[in-house]
């Protein structure tokens, strides 16, 4: 079975957020089941990518938490990090696959099951799949897929299946029913009142 922790934490570096406070507090809660994914604002500059990543690698290590990289894979490899997540706006999935190279971790975000079955013959170790509910932390996404659009992914597939998309700790039965392996979240902890809290809860309903 999959190594992958199940607790993806997305950086939510939008103004007025502090990533590596609730990063910190996380890993406290999470430790090794938790995945950081290094997500910044399309306006950031590689530089401020590669400074957070590194920053992001150094509270990770003593967990053995896995950190990756949204989109900017050179950021990636230049972090030593273990890999990095596509979309499809970012490098097709067997171009991320060549960049990162064959033990790499590579998640694909897959919306339909066809979709997820040609990732997955590309080279994607998992995928995200989404979104899964409303959501308010990213604009422009399709209409939720719901529970059942989850499924019918997980069903096609046979990689781990992370759920995004407005998740929180009541949606984790659910979801795993459905077959995700795990869920990523970027609200679910980054604005909540404890984040720790929230990252041990998420945990609990993950792994019961
Ligand atoms: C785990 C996970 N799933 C989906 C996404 C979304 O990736 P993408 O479609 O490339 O959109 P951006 O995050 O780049 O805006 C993700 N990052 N992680
Ligand atoms: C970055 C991202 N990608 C999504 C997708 O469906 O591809 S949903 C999403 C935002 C997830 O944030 P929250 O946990 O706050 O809803
Ligand atoms: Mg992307």
């Amino acid at each position: 079975m999959s190594s992958l922790g199940r607790l993806h934490l997305i950086t939510d570096t939008r103004p007025g957020r502090d990533p590596l406070t609730v990063v910190r507090a996380a890993l406290a809660a999470a430790r090794a089941d938790l995945v950081v994914q290094v997500r910044v604002e399309d306006s950031a500059t590689d530089r401020e990518a590669y400074d957070l990543t590194r920053r992001v690698v150094a509270l990770c290590t003593p967990y053995g938490a896995t950190c990756l990289v949204n989109d900017r894979l050179h950021v990636a490899l230049a972090a030593g990090v273990a890999g990095g997540h596509v979309g499809a706006d970012d490098l097709p999935v067997g171009a991320a696959r060549r960049v990162l190279g064959p033990t790499a971790v590579l998640g694909a975000t897959a919306r339909d099951p066809g979709t997820a079955a040609e990732a997955v013959a590309a080279g994607a170790s998992y995928l995200g799949v989404g979104p899964c509910h409303p959501t308010a932390t990213k604009e422009g996404l399709p209409p939720p897929i719901g529970v059942p659009g989850v499924r019918a992914v997980a069903e096609a597939v046979d990689v781990p299946v992370i759920a995004i998309g407005g998740v929180t700790a009541t949606h984790v039965p659910a979801l795993r029913a459905a077959g995700a392996y795990g869920v990523a979240v970027v609200g679910a902890l980054s604005t909540a009142a404890d984040p720790g809290r929230a990252a041990a809860a998420l945990l609990e309903a993950l792994t019961c």
